[in-house]
């Protein structure tokens, strides 16, 4: 399991930690792994040429000591300092050496500079100029246009707000110079405790994170703009809360998924109910019978309407097809979770379904037309079994009255929030998912890919984490899980191509056998 902080969090238990610690310690172990992802980056590190973005605050520092490192290896370093000042002992370890420093504050460390004195035989280049224009400003872009690796120590934890000029035409640069960049910490632009982005931010191939993940790198835009996230254990472990959000590894999913045993049957595997479809909307029924099925359910029970049964029976021969004539699940036999919703309608009749299987006592999931119900009376989700809800941003939006910007602006505070106010597991969708329960960390998911933003994936994952609930799973360890399986399912379908939700639900168990690790030869 991953594990993720806010800003305020990493801070306080960095200020516990440095309290039993040499001064300097923590930067000086966060720069030694910083300097080592650098060169496993390079092909060579010896005549290499390296650009540090350095703002003024120690994510700065964590760039300079690694780019000191680095000279130290043969690497050509040269530091564009963005801020008025920069940290002082890090850019004199780099000066001495022998990197190279450009920018505001480089000024100060001048031959004629009256605050410092000059650093070995370092070259240290006056300021010319007010960025944006002049000398320094056209060296610094010349050096970002050629570097093999430029590193990203604008800002870090400390940062506030969207990036300020020079920093923001810097990451801008960045962007469009040809080499790699290494974030330090988190992307400079992202919201370090959220993944939010206004304005410039930096696309990193790499981000190295000190101490412990950031939250902010774990939900999008943050997450893509992160790129592989290596992290460097400088101690903070004891010193660290419960997690702000966590997010399944491989491992962990695996621990979830049930699996079947010598003694298992049919109806001890989990037997779900799916009520979705209508005549207008019958594919909704079969995607989401697709899902189910193919997560592993024991048996699968659809409810609905004869057009909607007709093709369920026609497409999985396997489901057990109750045709309705009334908007009851009496009739259906047992089951161990509903999922109730997808193509539902919003009328009367699918409004008294939904009231039926919500009056059920097993665990139920709503989706689609069934949160939309919902969003004309939440008194329906008043139960006491749980209920797992699936909405979309769209569908959050109407059910809780809120801006649907809003809402992808800010997932995980919109997501926690509907739990309070509900009382349900909410799983918000998007490209990065969201599975929120009151009074527990957040869990969040990215195993999913763009190719997913098509019609009908959500119907199928609805199936996934209905069978999940029906297997025996709590309904925030069936969404995580779900949305796992769902996202993998959806790489695999897609190999970078166009998807169907169809090929999602029959990626399903490829995905698991990944999941297992189970080679083709020997699966049983
Ligand atoms: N505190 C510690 O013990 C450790 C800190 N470390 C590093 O230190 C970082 C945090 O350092 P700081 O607290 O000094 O903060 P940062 O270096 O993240 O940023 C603060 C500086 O950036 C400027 N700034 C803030 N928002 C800005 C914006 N939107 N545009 C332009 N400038 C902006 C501020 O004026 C301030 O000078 C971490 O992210 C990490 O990289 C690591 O060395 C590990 C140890
Ligand atoms: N950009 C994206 N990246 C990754 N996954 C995405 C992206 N956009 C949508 N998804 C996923 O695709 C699915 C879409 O579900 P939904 O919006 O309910 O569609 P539908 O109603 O057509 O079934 C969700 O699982 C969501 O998380
Ligand atoms: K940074």
């Amino acid at each position: 399991m991953f594990t993720a902080y806010t800003a305020d969090q990493i801070r306080t238990a960095e200020r516990a930690l440095m309290a039993t610690l040499p001064e300097g310690t923590l930067m000086r172990r966060a720069a030694t792994g910083l300097a080592a992802v650098c060169a496993a980056l390079l092909p060579r590190v010896y005549g290499s040429r390296v650009v540090l973005l350095v703002g003024s605050g120690d994510n700065g520092g964590d760039a300079l000591y690694a780019g000191a490192t680095l000279t130290g290896r043969g690497a050509a370093v040269t530091a564009v300092l963005a801020g008025s000042r920069a940290h002082e002992a890090g850019l004199a370890a780099l000066l001495a050496a022998g990197g190279r420093a450009t920018g505001h504050s480089a000024a100060a460390f001048s031959p004629g500079g009256a605050a410092a004195p000059r650093h070995g035989d370092a070259l240290v280049t006056h300021e010319t100029a007010v960025w944006g224009g002049g000398g320094d400003a056209d060296e610094a872009r010349r050096a970002v246009e050629r570097a093999d690796l430029i590193v990203d120590g604008l800002v870090g934890i400390g940062a506030s707000g969207a990036l300020r000029e020079p920093y923001a035409g810097l990451a801008e640069a960045a962007g469009r110079a040809a080499a790699p960049v290494v974030a330090v910490d988190v992307p400079s632009g992202v919201d370090s405790s959220t993944g939010r982005v206004e304005g410039a931010a930096i696309r990193a191939a790499v981000t190295v994170t000190m101490g412990a993940r950031k939250t902010g790198l774990l939900v999008d835009p943050g997450a893509t703009l992160a790129g592989r996230i290596e992290l460097v254990d400088i101690g903070l472990g004891p010193y660290l809360p419960d997690p702000d959000v966590t997010a399944l590894t491989r491992a962990s999913a695996r621990g979830l998924l049930p699996r079947p045993a010598a003694e298992s049957d049919k109806y001890r595997r989990g037997v779900v109910g799916v009520a979705a479809g209508s005549d207008h909307y019958t594919g909704a029924a079969v995607l989401a019978v697709g899902g189910a099925l193919n997560a592993g359910a024991g048996m699968v029970r659809y409810a609905g309407p004869a057009r909607p049964a007709g093709q369920v029976r026609a497409r999985w021969p396997e489901a057990v097809v109750t045709e309705l004539d009334a908007p009851d699940v009496d009739a259906v036999g047992r089951v161990q979770a509903w999922v109730v919703g997808p193509g539902l309608g919003t009328g009367e009749w699918a409004r008294e379904l939904l009231r039926r299987v919500l009056a059920t006592d097993v665990p139920v999931l709503v989706d689609a037309d069934g949160l939309n119900l919902v969003a004309r009376d939440v008194s329906l989700l008043r139960r006491t079994a749980p209920v797992l809800i699936t909405p979309h941003a769209g569908e959050l939006a109407r059910l809780t009255g809120t801006a649907r910007g809003a809402i992808e602006a800010a997932p995980l505070a919109h997501a926690r929030a509907a739990a309070a106010e509900l009382g349900v597991t909410v799983l918000l969708k998007g490209s990065t998912t969201v599975v929120a329960e009151e009074g527990t960390p957040t869990w969040v998911n990215g195993t999913g890919t763009p190719w997913l933003a098509t019609g009908g994936t959500g119907d199928v994952l609805s199936g996934v984490a209905g069978s999940l609930l029906a297997q025996g799973l709590g309904a925030r360890e069936a969404g995580a899980c779900g949305a796992y399986l769902h996202g993998l399912a959806g790489r695999i379908a897609a190999a970078g191509a166009p998807l169907t939700a169809a090929g999602v639900a029959e990626a399903l168990p490829a995905a698991i056998r990944e999941l297992n690790e189970i080679p083709a030869a020997s699966q049983r």
